[in-house]
């Protein structure tokens, strides 16, 4: 007997004080006919993220405190994991899990690329890679150029933006690259072991607008974080020193 439902895909968020945002994104998430599970991550908010989330038609859970993003992409992979428990499906093995970051508003829908690769195995884990911001970032390229040298001295391939946090992937791909590196250091390292253990990994553009980070102390003191925590991703995976002697990204 033909299965009753088609593959989908669980979307996780994690948010952290996103309540300006949460409302826009969860609808456009929701809105996916390749999703039919959208879990938001309320990584200890000071804001009502969390009620706004739920409003808004998604299944929430919350951390009591903020633990990072790794932390609440594991939390959503669970949550999920648990919901699927309670939710059997015939005939379909467990959903590929789509992470989104919760600032995209409206343009989270465009995400949408990112499942079908994984949905159909022709891809392990696929990654967005976003066209110009409409407002301009304050970076200089040093968390990028540092997490993508990294890549290329582990596997040999230099992505377009290795930081980019919407990447979809199949359960066994997570169950690889868990436990996860901590903090903002996760996508680097999820690229790096997915690609390590000869998983098919794929950018594939994406018509998203997300909150830039500008030239301000707070945005400087979250490139500083960004820049430890690769670093130290980079690091437990002995790849520091040629992530540091690599070439000009
Ligand atoms: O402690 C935290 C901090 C952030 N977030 C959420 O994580 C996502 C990404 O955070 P954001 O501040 O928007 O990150 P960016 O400065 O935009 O960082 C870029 O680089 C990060 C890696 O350094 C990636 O995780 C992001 O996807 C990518 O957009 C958002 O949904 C946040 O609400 C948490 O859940 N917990
Ligand atoms: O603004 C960004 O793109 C990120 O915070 C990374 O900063 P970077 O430009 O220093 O790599």
């Amino acid at each position: 007997m033909p299965p009753t439902a088609s593959p989908t895909v669980a979307v996780v968020v994690p948010a952290l004080d996103e309540a300006e945002r949460i409302t826009a994104t969860v609808t456009a998430l929701l809105a996916l006919p390749e999703a039919d599970l959208v879990v938001v991550v309320d990584d200890g908010s000071s804001d009502d993220t969390a009620r706004r989330a739920r409003d808004a038609g998604a299944f929430v859970v919350a951390h009591r405190r903020n633990r990072g993003k790794a932390a609440a992409m594991e939390t959503g992979a669970g949550a999920v994991a648990g919901w699927e428990a309670a939710h059997p499906r015939d005939g379909i093995g467990p959903r590929p899990l789509l992470f989104v970051d919760a600032d995209l508003a409206g343009t989270a829908g465009e995400t949408a690329p990112l499942a079908g690769p994984v949905l159909v195995g022709q891809a392990d884990m696929t990654i967005a890679v976003l066209p110009r911001q409409s407002s301009p970032g304050g970076g200089r390229g040093l968390v990028v150029g540092l997490a993508r040298r990294g890549a290329l001295a582990a596997a040999g391939w230099s992505p377009q933006q290795p930081l980019s946090g919407m990447r979809c992937l199949t359960r066994d791909a997570f169950e690889t690259a868990r436990p996860l590196a901590r903090g903002w250091g996760v996508e680097t390292a999820l690229t790096i072991d997915l690609l390590r253990a000869g998983a098919r990994v794929v950018e594939v553009p994406c018509a998203l607008q997300h909150r830039v980070s500008g030239g301000g102390w707070r945005a400087q003191l979250h490139r500083g974080a960004q820049y430890r925590d690769v670093a130290l991703a980079l690091a437990r995976r002995r790849l520091l020193a040629a992530a540091w002697r690599g070439p000009a990204a």
